[in-house]
């Protein structure tokens, strides 16, 4: 450990390397040895061996905002040589920084505030629900993709990619096909390979998917609609490019995180009948049989504790991306040296049982507990400026989703779950935690 870093607790390394070799993913590897390990020592900043290196992580909401919302601080350059970088670009809202970062922000956060569709949600619903037909046997995370991989296509895009109905179509073979060739886990792990071992095939590949994103955006110059792409080209200071890169980076983050945050969500609905069954009467008392709209959210409390508690229970997203200064900076008790990376490890702070009491009950009555103090460390969607531009959009999509599948289906969790115990996350590269084979038996209502 650098001697300006060693004042900090530092997690045993060992344990850390076994679990990266051994392919954990990253919320268990939080979970069995970064939270146990903070608890005993008593600290919300600890120092964690991440790729080589020595990172500070954040399990504290408090300590969070510190740095989160700090003004030297950004986002720590990523290797120059990952491919996922030549898929999203260099040219948008996430990856900008300082002044090219708040003219992203405005445009991407104007035209994502004017498209947050309840009823093409609530018409992608009904298509998923055509095809699960009168219920039986589902593998439900299957149609969270394609569910939510339509939402972000017709809403950001103004494109249907079909998802739903025909879950091999073209465009989403191809994105599926890129996206499994850049998460190859050496490259994730070692990104100088691609320059020792370059992979012109999936350059290739990669190169092309990019080039399909270029020409919808032209064809959306002849044929605007009620999109994000549309609203963004109200801004003609903007360059073909700046427009590409932020379509690709909306669109991928857009997907996933919604398709794991609806996996898990009916998942806890189905292992808790009781929790369902009075989600329901909340639904039918305030909807009754009528399509959902904005201002009946408003009146169901129930439903959004469910949300939330099934957000901080199993966050899409694990952790940030690694952040610098160039100055010392004051996290909770500790100065952090400069150019020291710091992640908010928001996994760590879900489930921080000084802010959550017993966190790991599935308990969403304590969102509605008044004055606990809850709502500050619920941060799944990030702190600060640079938290996700879409966290409404998001949660619009899973509150229409689950009132109407609540409208139409009962359902249980077989009793031969793999994630019976505890959710099971995919591996995934990019840190996050994607439920995978959750199984439903829906059943219509009589
Ligand atoms: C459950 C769903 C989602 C979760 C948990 C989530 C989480 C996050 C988090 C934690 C960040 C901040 C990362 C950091 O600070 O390093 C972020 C940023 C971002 N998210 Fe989301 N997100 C979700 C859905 C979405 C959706 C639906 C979209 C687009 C339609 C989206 C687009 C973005 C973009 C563009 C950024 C970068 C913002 C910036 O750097 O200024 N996200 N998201």
């Amino acid at each position: 450990v650098p001697p300006d870093l060693r004042h900090i607790p530092k997690v045993p390394i060992w344990p850390l390397i076994w679990s990266y070799l051994s392919g954990e993913v990253e919320e268990r590897r939080i979970k069995r040895i970064i939270l146990p390990f903070a608890r005993k020592a008593d600290a919300d900043v600890v120092l964690v061996f991440v790729l080589g290196q020595w990172m500070v992580h954040v399990l504290d909401a408090k300590a969070g905002k510190q740095f989160m919302e700090h003004r030297a601080v950004r986002k720590q350059k990523q290797p120059e040589e990952m491919l996922l970088w030549r898929l999203t670009g260099r040219h948008n809202v996430f990856t900008a920084e300082g002044e090219m970062w708040k003219r992203h922000a405005k445009i991407v956060h104007e035209a994502l505030y004017r498209t947050t569709p309840i009823e093409q949600f609530a018409s992608l619903a009904r298509k998923t629900f055509a095809l699960m037909g009168n219920g039986g046997r589902i593998r439900w995370s299957d149609y969270t993709h394609r569910f939510t991989l339509d939402a972000v296509g017709t809403t950001v895009m103004g494109y249907d990619f079909e998802a739903l109905d025909k879950p091999e179509g073209p465009f989403v073979k191809q994105y599926h096909e890129v996206m499994a060739a850049i998460s190859s886990p050496p490259y994730i792990f070692l990104p100088s390979l691609e320059r020792w071992l370059p992979r012109r095939r999936v350059r290739q590949m990669v190169d092309a998917f990019v080039e399909e994103f270029r020409l919808l955006l032209e064809r959306k110059k002849q044929d605007p609609g009620n999109d994000m792409i549309t609203y963004m080209f109200e801004h003609p200071d903007m360059t073909e490019v700046e427009f590409r890169d932020n379509v690709i980076v909306t669109f991928m983050g857009g997907h996933d995180t919604t398709a794991g945050a609806l996996s898990t969500v009916v998942f806890f609905l189905g292992h808790y009948s009781d929790v369902q069954a009075r989600a329901r009467r909340e639904i039918l008392d305030v909807m009754g049989q009528e399509e959902p709209r904005m201002e009946h959210f408003a009146k169901m409390p129930y439903l959004n504790a469910i949300i939330r508690e099934s957000m901080r229970y199993n966050n899409p997203s694990n952790v940030t991306i690694p952040r610098v200064a160039d100055m010392p900076l004051q996290v909770g008790e500790y100065v952090i040296p400069p150019q020291t990376p710091i992640v908010l490890n928001m996994c760590a702070t879900l489930h921080n049982h000084t802010s959550w009491g017993d966190a790991d009950r599935f308990d969403p009555d304590r969102f509605l507990r008044s004055k606990t103090g809850d709502d500050s460390s619920w941060i799944p969607f990030g702190l600060g400026p640079r938290q996700c531009p879409a966290r409404n959009f998001s949660l619009y999509e899973q509150r229409v989703m689950v009132s109407m599948l609540l409208q139409r289906y009962r359902w249980t969790v077989p009793e031969d779950t793999i994630h019976r115990g505890y959710i099971r996350n995919a591996f995934s590269p990019f840190a996050l935690s994607l439920p995978y084979d959750v199984e439903i038996v829906f059943e219509s209502p009589p």
